[in-house]
């Protein structure tokens, strides 16, 4: 199955900012913004994955996603991350009525392409599916099959609220990069001994000395 990913980025001035005590206010939107560099690049090398829209308003992610082959899709509703999933979803579906889609959150610096082929792997054997975060409390990944609508119930405990919604849990060992969000500076430091793609490691290179 050929999965059309979905993937959410707010406006970078404002993303990250719980990252705040991590990086300073200067280096933070870069930071959100080499998160999503390098999550949409290891997600469009996934051989399961047709293609990667973005839904952003901002003009700096806009240009630099869609030179890694991104399409962007503008956050029309300005009503939060499910309204821009719904909004994505919907956009994207115009074109392929049936497309399976995916949502991705694009704070995963360390995603592995291999990993990511393996839970759309096992999404596909399912009419909606989701992957707990590395917290095991959200989610980073839900998926919907062809003609099956995503429902995306992101934000505190979306991991219960998407298994509420009837999305089966994907239970898989092995898939840690897909799990790793990064929302805190200890999640930072948690993707970078798992290894982050070149553009976070470019910028997390002088932000976290040993031991902070
Ligand atoms: N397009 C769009 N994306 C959003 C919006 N809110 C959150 N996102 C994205 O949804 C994903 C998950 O959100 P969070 O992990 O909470 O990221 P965040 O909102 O940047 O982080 P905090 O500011 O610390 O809450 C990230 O990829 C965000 O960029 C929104 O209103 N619109
Ligand atoms: C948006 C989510 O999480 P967080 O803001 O914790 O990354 C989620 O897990 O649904």
């Amino acid at each position: 199955m050929l999965w059309t990913l979905v993937i959410p980025l707010k406006p970078l001035a404002r993303a990250k900012s719980r990252l705040s005590g991590t990086a300073a206010g200067g280096l933070r939107p870069g930071l959100a913004l080499a998160f999503a560099q390098d999550t949409v690049a290891a997600a469009l090398a996934c051989p399961a994955v047709r293609d990667v829209a973005v839904v952003t308003d901002d003009a700096l992610a806009a240009r630099e996603l869609s030179a890694l082959g991104a399409r962007i899709v503008p956050d029309e509703p300005q009503g939060g991350l499910n309204a821009a999933l719904a909004h994505g979803t919907a956009v994207v579906r115009t074109a392929r009525p049936e497309s399976p889609v995916a949502a991705l959150n694009a704070d995963l610096p360390a995603l592995r392409t291999p990993e990511l082929f393996r839970v759309l792997e096992a999404a596909a054997e399912f009419p909606r599916a989701f992957l707990a975060d590395a917290a095991a409390i959200g989610t980073t990944l839900l998926a919907a099959g062809p003609g099956q609508e995503l429902l995306p119930a992101f934000g505190p405990d979306s991991r219960a609220r998407h298994a509420a919604s009837g999305a089966v849990e994907l239970a898989l060992d092995a898939v840690d990069s897909v799990r790793q969000d990064v929302d805190t500076g200890a999640d930072l430091r948690t993707a970078l001994a798992l290894g982050v793609g070149p553009h976070t490691a470019a910028v997390a290179a002088g932000l976290l000395t040993p031991g902070s």
